[in-house]
């Protein structure tokens, strides 16, 4: 089945539906690209026609286009060897693409606020100096403005796409229908762009899923298409993060939910802070922790019957520690593992498994999560530093544990610290922050002299295998058979010993 948000992509500016004032700014900063020169960024909510605007701009203007995105770790490679050779005017698709002729190309480098998250920093640099010099125009696709850096907000232009209104998403469904050769009562299509609201990638998307197998489109077929799916997660966060909900019909939904209880733990972390203040994250961050406890027993014991006290303190737990009811429409967000299309989630499970000594399981069910509840956000930030320097995590392995992407700077910050702190560590040859996890009194011994160059655990475990003598090797038994140990507790002694 072909996807309609593919078909129907608009192709054309003119096609493009909402935000008719940025689709004027948009066709004039290409008008006047050789007066100015700048890159441009459009920045909105997902679904609301950004991609989609570039392209077609691209196609009004007959320019070739080159997409890049920016957590595709491949673009960092590309950037780095065109950042240098578009100031000279080379082509950014391949040298054989030159031609002297004038034809442009657009440089769309989707995801644009996701950068700080997959490049060093020298790659970071790379991007300002790309949409600085380069030869071409370049459009850069962000969600979150505000996420990029300072340096790369002051090299650009910025337009914001708004949120696409019901009136403006009728049309769009009502056209689709039409080419589709589906009959629709008008009030159905209302109901679908009012469930979407502003979404007009989501709408579309609604539109297959009710339309498809039918000629004729009612509001009926609308309304029963919800009851027959199981619950879907938005009214399922409403309701407990909202409503005023008894604790057991909170549970009872967290039954019809179709997710699992570790999903839904993830998308009630993600988005409990958009409408908790902090006494009640606070009280509702100790029932998350519970429910963290059971997962990990499940995980442990593989006794799904513990799921339910894991779903009994993600639902009706948060939901009690709310003080009243929350008035208002909340944008809910996909927690960060669904959208991370990057393997960064699987690098900060690696790493926690690698250098914390425990198996991937253990590090993705148990530890992580218990992780992500204590740094929420960066805080308290020397505890944030302290993980990042045991962990060696970079910029984007702290965004997605502290659920901080937003703070791009403050990440930073801490990863610096973090830095000092582990060459600090290994000068004390403290053996790092959880030095009581994996090394054993006798590698520590050992690692007096030759574990100098090392700066963790894991990295002189490799150092004393590559020794090569009679001592070492001794150690490097132990040293291997210890994360297994550690394992056995579960990720507490971890942590205890990691705070
Ligand atoms: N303004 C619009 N007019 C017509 N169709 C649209 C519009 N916005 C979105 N769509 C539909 O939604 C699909 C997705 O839009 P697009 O990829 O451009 O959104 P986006 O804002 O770039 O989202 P994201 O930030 O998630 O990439 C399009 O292929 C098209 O089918």
């Amino acid at each position: 089945m072909t996807d309609w948000t593919e078909t129907y992509r608009p192709s054309s500016l003119s096609e493009l539906r909402g935000n008719d004032k940025a689709v004027k700014g948009v066709r004039e900063w290409a008008d006047t690209w050789d007066d100015h020169r700048e890159a441009l960024v459009l920045h909105g909510s997902p679904g609301v026609g950004k991609t989609s605007a570039a392209h077609a701009l691209a196609a009004d203007m007959g320019w070739e286009t080159v997409e890049l995105n920016a957590s595709d770790q491949r673009t960092a490679d590309v950037i780095e060897r065109y950042a240098g050779r578009a100031a000279n005017n080379a082509t950014l698709g391949g040298s054989s693409g030159g031609d002297d002729t004038g034809g442009r190309q657009l440089v769309i480098l989707d995801e644009a606020d996701n950068i700080h998250g997959n490049y060093d920093r020298g790659g970071k640099s790379a991007v300002t100096s790309l949409v600085k010099s380069a030869g071409q125009p370049v459009v850069l696709i962000a969600n979150q403005y505000y996420d990029m850096s300072r340096g790369l907000r002051n090299a650009t232009q910025d337009i914001e796409f708004r949120d696409v209104g019901k009136r403006s998403i009728v049309p769009v469904l009502r056209d689709i229908c039409r080419k589709e050769g589906i009959e629709f009562d008008s009030d159905a299509l209302d109901r679908i762009a009012e469930r979407n609201s502003g979404d007009l990638r989501g709408a579309v998307n609604d539109l297959q899923a009710v339309a498809d197998g039918r000629d004729h489109l009612t509001l009926e077929d609308v309304i029963t298409g919800d009851r027959d799916r199981s619950m879907d997660i938005f009214p399922f966060l409403d309701l407990v993060l909202k409503e005023g909900t008894s604790a057991q019909e909170a549970l009872q939904s967290s039954y019809d939910v179709d997710e699992t209880p570790d999903d839904l733990t993830k998308w009630i972390e993600d988005n409990m802070l958009k409408v908790y203040d902090a006494e009640e994250a606070t009280r509702a961050y100790d029932y998350l922790a519970d429910a963290d406890v059971w997962l990990g027993r499940v995980w442990a014991s593989q006794n799904y019957s513990y799921w339910r006290y894991a779903g009994d303190n993600l639902s009706a737990g948060v939901a009690a520690a709310r003080d009243g009811t929350k008035g208002g429409w909340t944008r809910w967000g996909r927690p960060q593992f669904y959208h991370s299309t990057s393997n960064t989630s699987d690098d900060v499970v690696r790493a926690i498994a690698e250098r914390g000594g425990f198996s991937m399981d253990t590090a993705r069910r148990v530890v992580l999560p218990y992780l992500q509840a204590m740094t929420h956000h960066c805080k308290p930030r020397d505890l944030t530093v302290a993980m990042a320097a045991a962990y060696e995590f970079e910029e984007a392995h702290v965004s997605l544990v502290t659920g901080s992407g937003e703070t791009t700077n403050k990440v930073q910050s801490i990863v610096e610290d973090a830095e000092e702190l582990r060459a600090e560590q290994m000068e004390a040859h403290s053996g790092g922050a959880f030095a009581g996890v994996a090394p054993s009194t006798e590698a520590e011994a050992n690692g007096g002299d030759d574990g100098a160059e090392s700066d963790d655990g894991q990295t002189s475990l490799a150092d004393a295998a590559g020794d090569g003598d009679g001592d070492d090797d001794g150690d490097e038994d132990e040293r291997v058979a210890d994360p297994e140990a550690a394992e056995e507790d579960d990720g507490q002694s971890g942590l205890s010993d990691f705070m």
